[in-house]
């Protein structure tokens, strides 16, 4: 099967300082692959570098087998890539269903064509539509989150990346969004889904990947890896298991 996002020896830095050294990754049409490893393994700096948010080589990230990386961001979002980012970046002052408009825009701008509408957000998430007209600085952590999720389905992707979405939330509320992703999947976009919580991504995932230090150190089904295989390529050999 080919894959609809790839990465290939995937390289990127902050200046002098190199975050991910040659990251070889796949992700296939309706999947949803899990990336974990603990803080400051690289795993929001390989979003980041999909997403054209730092400079990578043009090889380096596929899309259906096209070679985009390095693409500026607003053309990778044209080509069916969205992103859930770290800390929501929602725009303040503005009312949930403004925040949402402007992505209903932008994909109309874009001609993007798909299935996610309002309505079917409100489905996903009835709350969004109890709080329209509520400014998103009033909401819940959660309900932020998932306007922050609204906002990229809006864009109509193809691809969503998801980065630490469970983020300072209740457990309660943690649960209620990962539902959601299933739905999501249903819909026909896959996903690559960041996150701390090893069990979360193992159940929300077909398969995972490990990173540390800015290296892939294990990939695998999310239902067969071990809990030792994982303790040791988060940490790194000889370290406890979590
Ligand atoms: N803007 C930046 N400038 C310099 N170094 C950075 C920058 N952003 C991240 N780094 C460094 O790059 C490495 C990878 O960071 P990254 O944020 O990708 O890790 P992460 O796995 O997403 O961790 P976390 O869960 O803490 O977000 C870390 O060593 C981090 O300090």
């Amino acid at each position: 099967m080919s894959a609809v996002l790839s990465t290939h020896g995937l390289v990127a830095r902050y200046g002098d300082f190199q975050a991910l050294y040659g990251v070889d990754t796949e992700l296939h049409a309706g999947e949803a692959v899990a990336l974990i490893g603990a803080n400051g393994a690289g795993k929001s700096t390989f979003l980041r570098a999909i997403m054209g948010l730092l400079p990578v080589a043009r090889e380096m990230v596929r899309l259906d087998g096209e070679p985009v990386g390095g693409t500026p961001t607003d053309r990778m979002v044209r080509k069916g890539i969205a992103i859930v980012p770290e800390g929501r970046r929602l725009f303040s002052g503005m009312s949930v269903e403004d925040n949402l408009r402007v992505a209903i825009d932008q994909a109309a701008r874009m001609g993007a064509k798909g299935g996610w509408t309002l309505q079917r957000l409100h489905q996903l998430f009835p709350i969004l539509a109890e709080k329209a007209r509520t400014p998103v600085q009033s909401l819940s952590g959660g309900q932020q989150q998932m306007v922050a999720i609204g906002r990229a389905l809006l864009c109509q992707p193809r691809v969503l990346l998801c980065d630490e979405i469970s983020l300072g939330l209740a457990p309660k509320v943690i649960r209620e969004i990962y539902a959601a992703l299933p739905e999501i999947r249903a819909a026909g976009t896959a996903m690559i889904v960041v996150e701390q919580d090893v069990g979360l991504a193992k159940s929300a995932s077909d398969r995972l990947y490990c990173m540390l230090e800015g290296r892939v150190t294990l990939t695998g089904n999310s239902a067969e890896v071990t809990r030792e295989q994982i303790g040791e390529a988060y940490f790194g050999a000889g370290h406890a298991v979590v």
